[in-house]
C-alpha cells in the first residue's frame, strides 16, 4: 500500500506549488495523474519515491515512511535514464548491484528482465545502440527487476511513437497483471491516462490540489480501447479538464 497523507511542497523563494494531495494506492491498483504544465506532477511523483521530501504530510509505503535509494518506489523516467558508458544488461542490474546483490544472482535477474521486456539477445549493447522504445524498455526491466513495491512513471511513453507507446503500454499492463505492483502514471494524454489508469486523478489550482478524480475499472482490459466506456470516460475527462485547466 502506497499512501501519501495531505502532501504540501514549497521550493525556495516560498512558492507554494502543491497543497494537500492525498492518495492510497493497494496492491494491483493504479492511477494515471493527468494536470497543466508546471503544477507539480513530477513534484508529486518524487516525494512518492522519496527522492524529494514533502514540507507537509508524509508518504507511506506498507506503513513505513518511502526512503530514497531502496528500490522500493521504483521510478520510470520520460528520458529513461540509462547510463550510456554500461551494457544493457549492466544497466538493467544497476538497482540490483547498489542494494549489495553479487554478479551471478544480478546478472541472472537481469537477463530474466530482458526477457519479459523482449530484449533478449541485446544484453551486450549500449543505449545508444536501442530506440527510443527499447530503451524504455530497459528502463522498465530495470525497475521491475528490483522487486519494487510500488511504481511511479513519469511521462514514459510521450516521446514515443503510437505504436511504439502502444506496445509498451501492453508491457506495462502485462508485468504489472504478472506482479501486481501498483502503479502511478503521470501523462498528459488523456486517452494513456484512461487506458492505464485504474482511478484517475486531475491536478488543477494554484498551488496544485486533487480538483477531480474518477475510478475507471474497465482499466487495461482487453478491447477496452474500443469500448463505448472507454470513449465515454475519455470525454468525461476531457470535459473536467476544459473547466479546471
Ligand atoms: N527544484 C526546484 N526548485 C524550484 N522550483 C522547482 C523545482 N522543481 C520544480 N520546480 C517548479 O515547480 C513547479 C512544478 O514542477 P513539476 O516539474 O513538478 O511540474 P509538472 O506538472 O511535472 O510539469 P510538466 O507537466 O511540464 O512536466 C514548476 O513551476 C517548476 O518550475
Amino acid at each position: 500500500m502506497l499512501e501519501a497523507r495531505r502532501l504540501g511542497k514549497r521550493f525556495s523563494g516560498g512558492r507554494e506549488i502543491l497543497r494537500d494531495v492525498s492518495l492510497r494506492l493497494g496492491q494491483g491498483e493504479s492511477l494515471a495523474v493527468l494536470g497543466p504544465s508546471g503544477c507539480g506532477k513530477t513534484t508529486l511523483l518524487y516525494m512518492l519515491c522519496g527522492l524529494s521530501r514533502p514540507d507537509v504530510g508524509e508518504v507511506l509505503l506498507d506503513g513505513k515512511p518511502v526512503r530514497k535509494g531502496t528500490g522500493d518506489a521504483a521510478i520510470i523516467l520520460q528520458d529513461f535514464g540509462l547510463l550510456p558508458w554500461k551494457s544493457v544488461l549492466d544497466n538493467v542490474a544497476l538497482g540490483l548491484k547498489i542494494a549489495g546483490i553479487g554478479r551471478a544472482e544480478r546478472n541472472e535477474r537481469a537477463r530474466a528482465g530482458l526477457v519479459e521486456v523482449g530484449l533478449t539477445g541485446r544484453e551486450r549493447d549500449w543505449p545508444a545502440c536501442l530506440s527510443g522504445g527499447e530503451q524504455q524498455r530497459v528502463a522498465i526491466a530495470r525497475a521491475f527487476v528490483m522487486s519494487p513495491r510500488a511504481l511511479l512513471l513519469d511521462e514514459p511513453f510521450s516521446s514515443l511513437d503510437a505504436i511504439t507507446r502502444e506496445k509498451l503500454q501492453a508491457t506495462l499492463l502485462a508485468m504489472w497483471r504478472r506482479r501486481g505492483v501498483p502503479y502511478v502514471l503521470v501523462t498528459h494524454s488523456v486517452e494513456e491516462a484512461v487506458y492505464l489508469g485504474g482511478r484517475i486523478l486531475l491536478l488543477a489550482g494554484d498551488p496544485a490540489g486533487v480538483a477531480d478524480s474518477f475510478d475507471n475499472p474497465g482499466f487495461g482490459s482487453e478491447g477496452y480501447r474500443n469500448s463505448e466506456e472507454y470513449y465515454g470516460l475519455v470525454r468525461q475527462v476531457r470535459a473536467a479538464m476544459e473547466e479546471l485547466f
